[in-house]
């Protein structure tokens, strides 16, 4: 089974639209929690654009290190972030090598320029037993060069595989997805996935066995707009139930 974490940065644009605490993102991760998913994801971003370092403090608070359900905090690790997420301690820190203008999260590590700091902040995070997560291409060799810098996981970044879905094009990239999961996993390293995941894709992406973990919130809140969220999130939960081990 696959576990699914829903990003609720969308739901934390809606409500810096408007000036005021609704929708409130605890609400909704309890909502969402009462679904049934297994986790919650944010991605604080430097400028606060979605969600915020006090959204982030207030998930900590509702989901503490060792609760059921996990909290997984993604984003670039400078020294503030880096200090935020040891002072909350969530189960897991996704590294993502984002700039600070980036309209969104495009690409993974470059492992040949920035190992050395990503091995230091994988060590950081490991000694204050928040489990490591890095941002990978579906590289084999990036994979390969991922397992020296102490990552517990990697995240597959999954837009190339959601943008080529349903194509010929999009069987040989999700080859690629597959001997990447297959590499990491041989290696020791967990797999999660996300980005540009949806109800429509996700089912062929989780025939690749042993994907720990997907973060799902861009589609999904759209999807939850149009279908409602209780089908969604069981629609998504039964997808996620149907991935095999590893
Ligand atoms: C890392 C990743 O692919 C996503 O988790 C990211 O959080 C998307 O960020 P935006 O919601 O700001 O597009
Ligand atoms: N890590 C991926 C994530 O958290 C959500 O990505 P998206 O579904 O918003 O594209």
């Amino acid at each position: 089974m696959t576990c699914l974490s829903v990003n609720l940065n969308k739901i934390a644009l809606l409500r810096n639209s408007r000036g005021r605490d609704f929708p409130n993102v605890i609400d909704f991760a309890n909502k969402f929690i009462a679904l049934g998913v297994h986790g919650i994801t944010i991605h604080p971003r430097q400028d606060e654009r979605h969600i915020t370092n006090q959204d982030a403090r207030d998930l900590g608070q509702l989901l503490p290190h060792n609760s059921r359900i996990e909290l997984n905090i993604e984003g670039y690790p400078s020294e503030d972030f880096l200090k935020m997420v040891e002072e909350i301690k969530p189960a897991q820190c996704t590294l993502v090598p984002d700039a600070p203008d980036q309209l969104t999260s495009d690409h993974g590590w470059d492992l040949d320029k920035d190992a050395e700091f990503v091995t230091q902040v994988c060590q950081r995070l490991n000694d204050a037993g928040i489990r490591s997560a890095i941002f990978l291409d579906p590289d084999v060799s990036m994979v390969e060069k991922a397992v020296k810098t102490g990552a517990a996981r990697i995240e597959l970044y999954t837009e190339e595989f959601a943008a080529t879905h349903g194509t010929e094009q999009g069987k040989v990239v999700l080859e690629r997805y597959r001997q990447a999961a297959a590499r990491a996993q041989q290696l020791g390293l967990e797999v999660n996935a996300g980005h540009d995941l949806d109800l429509n894709n996700l089912p062929d992406f989780l025939s690749i066995p042993g994907i720990l973990e997907v973060s799902i919130g861009h589609v999904l809140t759209v999807e939850c707009i149009e279908q409602g969220m209780e089908k969604v999130t069981a629609r998504y939960l039964e997808i996620c139930a149907a991935n095999p081990s590893v």
